[in-house]
């Protein structure tokens, strides 16, 4: 039996109305984002034409009778939204389509994320922790981290946990181990296919996952599969990954704010110049999460492969900062 603690969480989701939206409210109302003993206080987050959807949900929430789930407010309004927000979930966003690469949503997407960086800057909880998911996330907390002057920027992050457990599950294929004997595996740059997922620290069952597969696996087969996983999907379905993109969210989150559960994982957050990458930039690196913080994994020997690897993510970021400054959204 879980003891309910007495002052509930705010939690903001934004494009409730949609897929991912949908997937996480239950899992949320079910306290598995932030623990099993928290009362949590929703927040939805929608536009005209996807309120009557977020309202849908609600009423189910409600007919789901969870012990944990204080209210549920559905709006319109970034203000109303954000106002006392304790986690931002800023899901909400279009997903692309077959052919379609993430940075392609830049101009449509991207100017979602000014306003509300800076409706969280006005209104949201000193302790606020963000996670973008909507695409293409890195820059979008770009965006919008770099519309809320007053909040440590290193609250603002963007969700690359999905390709962190899409490696572990290409792994656990391979070699028949359990994702939960994996460690050390790291997604490095952006969430796009210029993504580097990298086993050169990682270890399954205990054995350094490089004395397991050969280099032409991990070159040909696992880091395109990984990287290119988002658009797979996107062909098997015929839409864009919702439920993993949803657990990923939670993973995020739990771990962010109830600390590790024994591994690294992977985060995109505001570089503070780690490993060469410019300040600033939203670039994913291996962390963890230590007294309610991410700490990026230090000092990590990177080969040659991995330097230009990692060089290549960053470079796109970087042409993504500049064309999100060229649109007028940075
Ligand atoms: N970072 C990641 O790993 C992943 C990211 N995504 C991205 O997540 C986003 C959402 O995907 P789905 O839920 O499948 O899309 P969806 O189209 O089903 O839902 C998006 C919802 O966002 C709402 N929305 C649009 N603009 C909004 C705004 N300004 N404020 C609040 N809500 C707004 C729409 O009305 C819609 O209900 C997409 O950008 C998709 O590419 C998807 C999978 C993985
Ligand atoms: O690929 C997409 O457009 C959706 C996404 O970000 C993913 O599944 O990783």
């Amino acid at each position: 039996m879980s003891t309910a603690t007495s002052s509930p969480i705010t939690v903001t989701l934004t494009g409730a109305g949609g897929q991912i939206g949908y997937a996480l409210l239950f899992r949320i109302a079910a306290g598995e984002l932030l623990g099993p003993n928290v009362t949590v206080r929703l927040k939805l987050l929608e536009i005209p034409a996807g309120i009557a959807g977020a309202e849908g949900a609600a009423l189910e929430l409600q007919d789901g009778a969870f012990p944990l789930l204080d209210s549920v407010n559905v709006t319109d309004s970034a203000a109303a939204a954000f106002d006392g927000t304790n986690v931002a979930l800023l899901v909400g966003s279009r997903p692309r389509g077959p052919g379609m690469e993430r940075a392609d949503l830049l101009a449509a997407n991207g100017a979602i994320f000014g306003p509300q960086g800076a409706a969280i800057n006005e209104h949201a909880a000193s302790d606020i922790r963000v996670v973008v998911v909507g695409n293409p996330a890195n820059t979008n907390a770009l965006i919008a981290q770099a519309h809320a002057p007053d909040v440590p920027r290193e609250r603002f992050t963007a969700l690359t946990r999905l390709d962190h457990n899409r490696a572990l599950g290409q792994l656990s294929a391979k070699l028949g181990i359990p994702v939960r004997d994996m460690d050390g595996v790291t997604i490095w740059g952006n969430h796009s296919a210029t993504q580097y997922p990298d086993v050169s620290h990682a270890t399954a069952g205990g054995t350094p996952v490089r004395d397991l597969v050969d280099d032409a696996w991990l070159a040909n087969e696992f880091i395109p599969r990984v990287a290119n996983r988002g658009a797979e999907i996107i062909e098997v379905r015929g839409s864009s990954s919702v439920g993993s993109a949803a657990s990923a969210t939670v993973d995020h989150v739990f771990d962010w704010v109830n600390g590790q559960r024994g591994r690294w994982t992977s985060v995109a957050l505001p570089s503070d110049g780690s490993y060469g990458v410019p300040e600033g930039l939203v670039s994913s690196f291996p962390a963890e999460s230590v007294d309610g913080k991410w700490r990026i994994v230090q000092g990590l020997e990177l080969n040659a492969f991995s330097t230009s690897r990692i060089a290549a993510s960053v470079a796109e970021l970087a042409t993504e900062r500049e064309q999100v400054q060229g649109l007028g959204l940075l």
